[in-house]
């Protein structure tokens, strides 16, 4: 089954996190006397017991198409948030859980994310490692800080491995 680009919205994105975008729709307000417009709680940091949140830099290098799937991992002990830094758009594969634990890879998902989007990974969701676009790219990553295993990987068959060709990108570039 091939993959169908989506614009990322929040709502198409619901399932598996927040989209992180100061949009119209976002809860707003001014502070700071007025010279700053503060978008409010747009996602839900997420950690377990003793673990504590963390703010780290992801420098991603640029993937080359025909981009191979082959993987998806998930943390079952926090969320996992990235916000593209240096103004280029970036890919997000995600799939909901299915049997035996296991991604359900029938459902599942590739968005297109703008260099304005960022998301943020719900503990549990299955996602491929950061897919930056174009050039080495840095992101701010906001996720678990903490002991203990929090990296689920599920390995694809043979048969189960998909490519993202990059003509599919060149349908989406409208979406920007
Ligand atoms: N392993 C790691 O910290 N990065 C991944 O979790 C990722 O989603 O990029
Ligand atoms: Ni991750």
């Amino acid at each position: 089954m091939p993959f169908v680009l989506e614009p990322l919205t929040t709502e198409a994105f619901a399932p598996f996190g927040e989209v992180i975008a100061a949009t119209e729709s976002a809860h707003s307000f001014e502070i700071n006397g007025g010279t700053t417009e503060r978008f409010h709680d747009l996602a839900a940091v997420e950690v377990d017991g003793d673990a504590r949140g963390g703010i780290s830099i992801f420098r991603g290098q640029a993937r080359e198409f025909p981009i191979v799937i082959r993987m998806l991992e998930r943390h079952p002990k926090g969320s996992q948030a990235f916000m593209p830094l240096q103004g280029r758009p970036y890919l997000v594969v995600v799939a909901p859980n299915g049997e035996n634990d296991a991604p359900n890879l029938s459902q599942i998902r590739l968005f297109y994310a703008t260099a304005e989007q960022g998301v943020n990974y719900r503990s549990g969701t299955w996602h491929h490692p950061l897919l930056a676009l174009q050039a080495t790219s840095d992101f701010l990553v906001v996720d678990r800080i903490g002991e203990g295993h929090n990296c689920d990987e599920f390995f694809f068959s043979d048969e189960q491995v998909m490519t993202i060709e990059q003509n599919l990108l060149v349908e989406c570039d409208g979406l920007e």
